[in-house]
């Protein structure tokens, strides 16, 4: 006897073989009826279908045994398994193989076997039909041709069932898995009738509607459906059964058994029958009640916002029309600043006297186009610099800075407000008379000094040609009578302070009537010109020619230290006086009555200097008595 071997798969066929559930189970008539047509065909008093489990051979269907099973070792199926392939022994007792097999020796007393293979959907040999006797036999073609074709029918079936089995377990597992999902899933479903009544619902969607499982199975979903709701629900599902669409989603809410509403996001499909009729729609139910509260909080939430932003656009619109307008009216009231500084700028440029401003620490802050011409500074050298280093003299800046301290300290001033003239001094030095009005301004609480400054000088001129021409003598250029009273008090003051005398000398021309009347009166001028310069020959420059009337001449001699000096000049203006003086074609010759007066000296009189003039008048009157061409003096 030979030990069988295992086939490969050994481990895949006895899981296999198991999984069918054939072995130990009860007789089957359809595999009876095969083993005992076998027997009938092949004529053998022995047919089993053969199962070979892991130690033994279990008999499925028997005819002509009694056993049910035996060990697999002595197996001959075991070996058609093993090889997959028909196994036919002819004669046992002389075959190597079974010769000494307990089976071969003892009863059965086997002599004949033919076994072909019973397979597994997949190829697994799982047993045999087999044919036993216990005579050797050779079976014929068709013997086992028909044996063969009863092997397939037993495999057909065998297969029949593995399929029906696998298929059962596709279904179990789907079973499984739908129940697995419909119990567990997080999502309410169910299986709604047509008519509305629930079929099945899962434990998700007890939950969410407050019922129990028997309560929902005896209400329908329109029971539970909020009122407002239930139209759009029943009018789609409408069109659901009338297959106009699929499926269809809708936010519904559902009355809960405690009486809330609770808001759902409800899935509707439908579950058709073979015949195309609709057994029942499966409907997914998911709780959106607090994503709904938050929806409509956020709706509420931006409804409240959208409300604020509109209240707060247009208190902002309100603003902005106002800062607008305030800003239009900064602009134009910026350009109105700008068109009056351009219009006082212009103004000032075009203004004919210098406009200078400066601040409280005396720094120029404004210097217009007549300041730069008026003192030779330009704008740009002038702004932020001390006015005193431009315009104002040495010895005038101390009484600037008081004059500014006075203002400053006590708002007191002699200046301001005030036409004043003053020297003031140019860039290149030299020193120039203005008249200039000072105001001060406060703005800000910071002081502004400003001023209209004009250059005199042309004025100072011609006021100055005024005072000589009024203090002059037009036909001889001498000083006049009233320079006379104006000079005569310095000049005793002079003397006084001099301890000197001034001497006043009194001329009056002689019978010079007689000349006017004999050559006329321009020859009369003449020669009066002709007495000026000659007297103005013999004086000094610290001495003073005057015509005071007519042919009348004074001389102030001043600083004399002795009354002698005047005796000489006097006599030097006689002898000069009496020289012939050439007129056109005339030969005229004149003399002088001179009366000379005193003041001053180691001990001055108390006299008025037109007192002197008198004593002098009066000298020369005496002079003239005398005879006249002759000098009286009054000691
Ligand atoms: N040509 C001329 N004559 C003048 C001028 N002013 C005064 N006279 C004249 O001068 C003369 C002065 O005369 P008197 O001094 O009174 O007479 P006199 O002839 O000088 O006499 P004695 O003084 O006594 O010598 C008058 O005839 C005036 O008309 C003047 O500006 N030009």
């Amino acid at each position: 006897m030979t030990s069988y071997e295992k086939p490969s798969y050994e481990k895949l066929r006895l899981e296999k073989l198991r999984s069918l559930g054939l072995l130990d189970s009860d007789p089957d008539e359809f595999f009876d009826c095969i083993t005992r047509v076998a027997s009938t065909i092949l004529g053998t008093p022995i047919s089993v279908i053969s199962l070979v489990d892991e130690n033994r051979q279990w008999f499925k269907s028997r005819h002509g045994i009694e056993a049910t099973e035996t060990a697999r070792d002595i197996s001959f199926c075991t070996h058609a398994v093993s090889s997959g392939k028909e196994l036919i022994v002819e004669d046992a007792s002389n075959d190597e193989r079974f010769a000494s097999n307990p089976l071969v020796v003892n009863a059965p007393n086997i002599r004949f076997y033919a076994g072909i293979p019973i397979k597994s959907v997949e190829g697994y040999s799982l047993g045999t039909l087999c044919v036993i006797d216990n005579k050797p036999k050779r079976p014929s073609v068709s013997e086992l041709k028909a044996l063969n074709d009863l092997a397939q029918l037993a495999t057909k079936e065998i297969q029949f069932r593995e399929r029906m089995l696998s298929a059962q377990d596709s279904i179990d597992v789907a079973q499984n898995k739908f129940q697995g999902i419909f119990k567990n899933v997080p999502i309410g479903i169910a299986m709604v009738k047509p008519d509305g009544t629930w079929l099945e619902v899962n434990d998700e969607l007890c939950s969410i509607l407050g019922y129990s499982r028997e309560e929902l199975l005896n209400l329908t979903f329109q029971d539970i459906t909020h009122p407002d709701d239930l139209n759009t629900d029943l009018n789609l599902l409408d069109q659901l059964v009338t297959h106009k669409i699929d499926r269809y989603q809708l936010e519904k809410r559902y009355i809960r058994s405690d009486g809330l509403s609770v808001w759902t996001g409800l899935t509707v499909t439908k579950q058709l029958t073979e015949t195309g009729e609709i057994a029942y729609f499966l409907s997914t139910i998911q709780d959106i009640q607090s994503e709904k509260e938050t929806e409509l909080a956020l709706t509420a939430l931006r409804k409240t916002l959208e409300e604020k932003v509109a209240l707060r656009t247009d208190e902002l619109r309100l603003v902005n029309q106002s800062l607008s307008k305030a800003y239009q009216e900064k602009i134009h009231s910026e350009q109105e600043l700008q068109n009056k500084e351009l219009e006082l700028r212009t103004i000032l440029d075009n203004a004919n006297e210098a406009y200078i401003c400066m601040d409280a620490g005396g720094l120029v802050t404004a210097w217009n186009k007549q300041a730069e011409h008026t003192f030779g500074w330009l704008e740009q050298e002038a702004i932020g610099r001390k006015l005193e280093k431009l315009i104002i003299p040495p010895e005038s800046q101390a009484a600037h800075h008081a004059g500014m301290h006075l203002y400053l300290s006590e708002k007191k001033s002699k200046i301001l407000g005030n036409r004043i003239e003053l020297e003031a001094m140019r860039k290149d030095g030299i020193r120039i008379p203005i008249e200039l009005q000072v105001n001060a301004l406060e703005i800000n609480e910071q002081v502004l000094f400003t001023s209209f400054l004009r250059d005199i000088t042309e004025r100072k001129q011609l006021e100055n040609l005024l005072k000589n021409e009024a203090r002059n003598d037009p036909l001889t250029g001498l000083a006049n009578r009233r320079k006379l009273e104006e000079i005569l008090p310095i000049a005793f003051q002079r003397a006084r302070a001099n301890n000197v005398y001034v001497a006043l000398v009194f001329i009056d021309l002689d019978g010079f009537k007689l000349i006017n009347d004999t050559h006329g009166h321009q020859a009369g001028d003449q020669l009066l010109r002709e007495v000026a310069n000659r007297i103005n020959q013999c004086t000094r420059a610290s001495d003073t020619v005057v015509r005071y009337a007519g042919d009348e001449f004074v001389i102030v001699l001043e600083n004399l230290k002795s009354k002698d000096d005047t005796k000489r000049i006097s006599a030097n203006i006689q002898k000069i006086i009496a020289e012939t003086v050439q007129i056109g074609d005339k030969q005229l010759n004149i003399t002088l009555s001179i009366g000379i007066a005193y003041y001053g000296g180691p001990e001055p009189q108390s006299i008025e200097p037109l007192e002197l003039i008198r004593l002098a008048d009066k000298a020369m009157y005496t002079a003239k008595k005398n005879g006249k061409n002759g000098v009286v003096i009054i000691d």
